[in-house]
Order: C-alpha cells, then structure tokens, then sequence
C-alpha cells in the first residue's frame, strides 16, 4: 500500500476499482486534479503502488492511496467509501459485441460489489464496466441479496453516451462550444438501447432529416468507431475516463450539496422518486434518464418522454426490448452464478 499527500477535509472518500487500467488511470488522474475531491483510493489486481506514487506528486489536495488484492487490499480500498466507481473489466475487440464481455465482466463486478456491501454499504456505487445494461443489475441483485440496496445510489455510466452526442451533433450544426449543448440519450449503454433525444436538445437543434439516421447510428455505436481504429488495443478510454469523470464529479459535488446538477444514468427507476412511472411507460425497471443528484444521490428522475418525436418512439420500442433481455441475463446470472 502506498499512502501519500496532505488530505485537509476527508469528507467524500472515493475509489476507483480498476485505477490501473486504460480507463482507470486517466479517471484517477482526473479524480486527483478535481478541487472537490478529498481522498482517492485506488484498487485494481495490478500496478496501484506505482499508480499512486506517481499521482501522489501532483499539488491537488486529494490523498491518494494504492491498494493490491493482497492482505484485503479491495476491503481496505473500499472501507467507508462515499463514491466507488468501477472501471474494472475487460475492454472488447474488433468483431465483439459488449455482451460477449459479459462472461468475463459480470464476475468481477460481481466480486467487487460483494466488498462494498460488506465494507461501505451506504456508497454511490458507479459501474463503467461493460455490459453496463447488464452489470448494474447483477450490482443490484447482490446488493439486495446483502440488504443494502438503495436505488438511489446505484448508477450505471452512460456519460460517454452523451457526451458523443453533444460532439456529433455540434459538428453537424457548426456549434464551436459542444460543452454548451444539453442533449439527453436515455435507454441502456449498447447499440440499440442508446436513445438519442435531439428533439429534447438544449439549446434547440435543428438535424435535417436526411442526416437524422447517421447521426443517431453514429452515437449508438461510437464505441464500435473507436475499438475499430484502436484495432484489437482495446476500446474507449480516454473519452471514457473524460465522461466518468464528469459524472463522479457531479456526485460528488452533489454529495457535498450543490444544488441543481442533473446528468443521465442507468438506475433502476422504481426506486428512485419519480421514476416508477417512466418504468411503467418503457416497461423496463432499468433505464438510463436525466437524474437530479442531490445529497442522497439520485433525488429526482425526470421524464424526458413527453413530446418526442415518431421516431424517437421508434427508437424507444427497439431499446426496450433488446435491453430486458440484458437486464434478466444480468439478474440471472446473480441467482446463479456459474460454479467454478
Ligand atoms: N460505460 C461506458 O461507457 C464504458 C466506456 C468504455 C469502456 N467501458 C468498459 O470499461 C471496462 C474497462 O475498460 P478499460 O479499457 O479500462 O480496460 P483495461 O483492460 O485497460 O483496464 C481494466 C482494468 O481492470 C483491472 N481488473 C481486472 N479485474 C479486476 C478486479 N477483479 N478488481 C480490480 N481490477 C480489476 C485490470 O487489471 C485492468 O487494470 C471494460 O469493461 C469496458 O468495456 C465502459
Ligand atoms: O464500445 C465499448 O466497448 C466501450 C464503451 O462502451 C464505449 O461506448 O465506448
């Protein structure tokens, strides 16, 4: 274990689980660089001693330690953790769909959320690790199972989601400043589950209809752009550490009570207030929509169904159909994890 830095308010302690991999590292480093962030812990199954060393130099006033699986290194990363975010897995390759991860994935996930509901049962749990559509049910069934499932602070990260969305579409209509564009992409987190609303943008964008169809394949499948042109060495990390950044930081911030911050996730939305009726009207419990976040996590989901467009409608069914599937293979699999 390496333990370093100064460490003056200790109120949020985070972990990222996975902090050594393509994802973890640059999220750590983004974590470390944040004012809000107080203390980072970092726990992966190789290489956090040196991932930490070298983090521990940067003058940002987060304590950084690093933690191996050895002498109980994931129950110390984890111990009374606020936030625990989870980019631990494997990356797909050219030709693989982000289910055929799930054999390897939905182990480790689950492993991993066994030592937070021993060890930080009340964190805001944020699970990057794909099948994301799938993975955050097993998270939720083995919470359950543990009696510590509180829906509002199980979050699945579809942050790179929407953050392709506001690029693409900035591109499209000539925006310089992307950042300035709120677009909502609401469902899962693979192909046909991803639901662009760009009816729902904020400011109002205007795609003309013979450019709509590229534009929403583009953000369904802009991880499958990048794992092609990284050609076997994996998929999205840099972005991906950009956008599970962007959502640990709101959390953060709103953990600490900053009002008004509102960012979609994958969350089961029964047991988040408001969301029982948008579960009702999708026919799915799991579903990614904005989120109004707030010192007990997901205060708030927010319906963003009404007045979309036909298809966008569209859009929803074919999400929804493929994505219960996930979902049951995800809950399966928790009831009966296959014997080793
Ligand atoms: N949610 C999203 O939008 C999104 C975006 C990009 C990637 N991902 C997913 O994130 C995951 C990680 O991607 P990556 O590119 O960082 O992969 P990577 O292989 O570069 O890193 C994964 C890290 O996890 C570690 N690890 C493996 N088993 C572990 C365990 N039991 N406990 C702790 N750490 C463990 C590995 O040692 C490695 O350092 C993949 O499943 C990928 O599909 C999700
Ligand atoms: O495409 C992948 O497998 C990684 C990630 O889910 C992404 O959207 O980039």
């Amino acid at each position: 274990m390496v333990k370093a830095g100064l460490g003056l308010t200790r109120s949020v302690p985070t972990v990222v689980a996975g902090a050594s991999g393509g994802i973890g590292q640059p999220l750590s480093l983004l974590l470390k660089s944040s004012p809000h962030v107080d203390e980072l812990a970092l726990y992966d199954v190789v290489n956090t001693p040196g991932v930490a060393a070298d983090l521990s130099h940067i003058s940002s006033p987060a304590t950084v330690t690093g933690y191996l699986p050895a002498d109980d290194g994931a129950k110390k990363a984890f111990k009374d953790a606020d936030i625990i975010v989870i980019p631990a897995g494997i990356p797909r390759k050219p030709g693989m769909t982000r289910d055929d991860l799930f054999n390897i994935n939905a182990g480790i996930v689950k492993g991993l959320i066994e030592v937070a509901a021993e060890v930080a049962p009340k964190a805001f749990i944020l699970v990057i690790s794909n099948p994301v559509n799938s993975t955050v049910p097993i998270s939720a069934e083995v919470l359950k199972a543990k009696n510590v499932f509180n829906p509002q602070r199980l979050f699945g990260v579809t942050t790179l989601d929407i953050v392709r969305a506001e690029t693409f579409v900035a591109q499209l209509v000539g925006e310089a400043q992307p950042q300035k564009l709120n677009i909502p992409v609401i469902g899962g987190h693979s192909g046909a589950t991803i639901i662009p609303l760009f009816s729902k943008a904020s400011p109002s964008v205007s795609i003309p209809d013979d450019k709509y169809d590229a534009l929403v394949n583009r953000v369904q499948f802009g991880g499958d752009e990048v794992v092609k042109a990284k050609d076997g060495a994996g998929s999205a990390t840099l972005s991906m550490a950009y956008a599970g950044f962007r959502f640990a930081e709101k959390v953060i911030r709103a953990v600490k009570g900053e009002k008004g911050l509102v960012e979609p996730s994958y969350v089961y939305l029964p047991g988040v207030p408001g969301g029982d009726a948008i579960a009702k009207q999708v026919g799915t419990d799991f579903f990614s929509v904005p989120i109004e976040l707030g010192p007990n996590g997901a205060e708030k989901a927010v319906n963003p169904l009404e007045g979309i467009t036909d298809k966008e409608k569209a859009l929803l069914e074919k999400a929804t159909a493929e994505l219960k599937g996930n979902i049951s293979k995800g809950v399966d699999f928790a009831h009966n994890p296959p014997q080793k």
